[in-house]
């Protein structure tokens, strides 16, 4: 039976992904930091896996699971994904989401070395692009992050560049902004979503963003799990961009929001909060996935307006409902 190890399976992306991988028969492990009593009541699907405790910071105590487990898989996951946050913590957010990285890479090596066809998948980031040039980015864009989070993503991205040429099975997932009901309240989608069904249901009368010219390239996040998924099957690892390839600005989707709950005059309903405004903020995120539809046969099914309507619709359910499925 295939092994695999997940790290940040706490978090919207390691669920989606523990459940598929389950669904497909491999046993998978996943790394919490938090206890485990803490989280199964908004993770219930963490009671289907075993789950170590630790943090990635504890680069020994990883590897040293690393050694004991000897999976077949290892996909990295952790890390705390909020970009705005990482200026609060960028020493924190650099060594999770970058120093992290290489303590692994190097305990998947000394399993390869020994024989074990070990795969490694990295949740990279299209902040590794900063502010690009190109519309679209794809594998080749240069890296020139513009933010903490973007920074400490461009040197585990670079280092999994460089464990692949040392000839470790490693691909690096350049994702998106990619969303779902578990999406934490930290992020654009969870904060129109949540604030829209609160105006409607009367508890509150507008809702405060910062940015809303960003133009973002929003994906379906159980669609974008299955693509790390198929990268660690392939013959070798490599990098790909997962996007839609169609950006819209986060004005746009507060307007599509608001549709979905038949509103249309909805300006009078939106205020800046100049604390939410960050020091830096690209332009325009759209990415080019043609490698991975080539070789992962992977495409997106989930379009922006129907991605903004199953948001709304599970914030609506979650209104009248104990948020079960909704990470906090
Ligand atoms: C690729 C990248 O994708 C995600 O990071 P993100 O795009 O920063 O996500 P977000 O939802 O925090 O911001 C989206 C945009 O929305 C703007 N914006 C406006 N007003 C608010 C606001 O009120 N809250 C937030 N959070 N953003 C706001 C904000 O300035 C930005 O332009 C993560 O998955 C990350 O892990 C990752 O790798």
């Amino acid at each position: 039976m295939t092994v695999a190890l997940v790290t940040g399976v706490a978090g919207q992306d390691g669920g989606y992904l523990a459940q598929q991988l389950l669904a497909a028969g491999t046993e998978v492990h996943g790394l919490v930091h938090r206890p485990l009593e803490a989280l199964l009541p908004t993770r219930p699907w963490l009671a289907e896996i075993t789950c170590h405790r630790g943090d990635v910071t504890d680069t020994e105590g990883t590897a040293a699971l690393i050694r004991e487990l000897r999976p077949d898989r290892i996909f990295n996951l952790a890390g705390d994904s909020s970009v705005g946050r990482s200026w609060r913590t960028p020493e924190r957010t650099g060594a999770v989401c970058g120093v992290a990285v290489p303590a692994m890479l190097a305990a998947a090596g000394e399993l390869a070395d020994r024989g074990r066809d070990v795969r490694f998948v990295q949740a990279s980031s299209a902040e590794i692009f900063g502010n690009p040039a190109q519309p679209r980015q794809d594998e080749r864009t240069p890296i020139q992050p513009i933010n903490p989070y973007g920074a400490a993503k461009a040197y585990a991205h670079v280092m999994c560049r460089i464990y692949r040429d040392r000839g470790l099975h490693v691909s690096s997932m350049v994702l998106y902004p990619h969303e779902s009901p578990r999406r934490s309240p930290a992020f654009v989608s969870r904060t129109i979503t949540a604030g829209v069904v609160d105006i409607v249901r009367g508890r509150r009368d507008h809702l405060e963003l910062g940015n809303v010219s960003a133009r973002r390239d929003w994906g379906w996040a159980p669609e974008v799990v299955q693509a790390m998924i198929r990268a660690a099957e392939q013959p070798v690892g490599d990098d790909y961009v997962i996007a839609t390839g169609v950006a819209h600005s986060v004005e746009e989707f507060v307007a599509r929001a608001f549709a979905e709950v038949g509103i249309a005059d909805w300006r009078p309903l939106v205020r800046t909060d100049p604390a939410r405004l960050r020091p830096r903020d690209a332009a325009e995120l759209c990415g080019d996935a043609g490698r991975a539809r080539l070789l992962l046969a992977w495409h997106p099914t989930v379009g922006f307006d129907e991605l903004v309507r199953r948001l709304v619709d599970a914030a609506l359910h979650a209104s009248t409902q104990a948020p079960l499925a909704v990470l906090t």
